[in-house]
């Protein structure tokens, strides 16, 4: 199961939150309702669709990365769960840079923008800087996490400058406490 859906929306920044996060939680609870084998089920592979600005800050889009850092949050979260609890389901999130598609075009519409449409032009010299991905590496990169059968809470990266690779968090999966 992938959950794929989102939207940029700065100006409606609830339907931001709405369809990234929220969405992305009830899928992934209804998919485990009927894959984890404490339900019966026979087990499988969800992955979340996040993004890098769920892993840097992103002056232009606060609330888009604020819903994409909540991706990786709750993914990893329910990823230990699954772990823990034997689901025999395994839960990864993806992480691209900026992709060719419909999704890149809201930069230039103001009613998605909305006041932060006066900085288009930086995002587009962001996109020149750092590249425009082709949609065929996401899906090569999602392949690999299904085939991988040892990969669960990882936090996939797909970049022009590094390829497919992967956030690490360190041995213990934790920040520094
Ligand atoms: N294009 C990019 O640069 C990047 C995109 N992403 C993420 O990749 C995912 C896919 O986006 P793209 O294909 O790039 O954009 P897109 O705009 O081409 O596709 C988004 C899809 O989400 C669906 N969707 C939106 N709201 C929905 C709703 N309320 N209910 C059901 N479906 C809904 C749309 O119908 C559309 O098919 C999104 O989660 C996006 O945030 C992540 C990193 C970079
Ligand atoms: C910063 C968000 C720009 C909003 C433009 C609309 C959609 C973009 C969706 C994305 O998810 C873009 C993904 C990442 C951008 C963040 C950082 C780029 C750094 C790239 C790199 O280091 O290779």
């Amino acid at each position: 199961m992938v959950n794929n859906a989102g939207v940029n929306n700065e100006k409606d920044w609830e339907k931001t939150i709405n369809v990234n996060l929220t969405s992305v939680i009830r899928g992934t609870y209804i998919g485990l309702e009927h894959m984890s084998k404490k339900n019966g089920g026979q087990g499988g592979v969800i992955i979340n669709i996040s993004s890098l600005a769920g892993l840097t800050p992103a002056a232009y889009q606060p609330v888009y990365s604020a819903s994409k850092h909540g991706v990786i949050g709750f993914t990893r979260s329910i990823a230990a769960l699954a772990s823990i609890g034997n689901y025999g389901v395994r839960i990864n999130t993806v992480c691209p840079a900026f992709v060719d598609t419909p999704l890149l075009e809201t930069i230039e519409k103001e009613e998605n923008m909305g006041e932060f449409y006066q900085y288009k032009d930086k995002l587009k010299d962001m996109m020149k800087c750092y590249g425009v991905l082709d949609p065929s590496l996401i899906a090569k990169g999602m392949v690999s996490l299904i085939e991988d059968e040892s990969s669960n809470g990882a936090v996939m990266k797909i970049t022009t400058s590094r390829g497919i690779h992967f956030e690490d968090f360190g041995a213990h999966q934790t920040t520094k406490i």
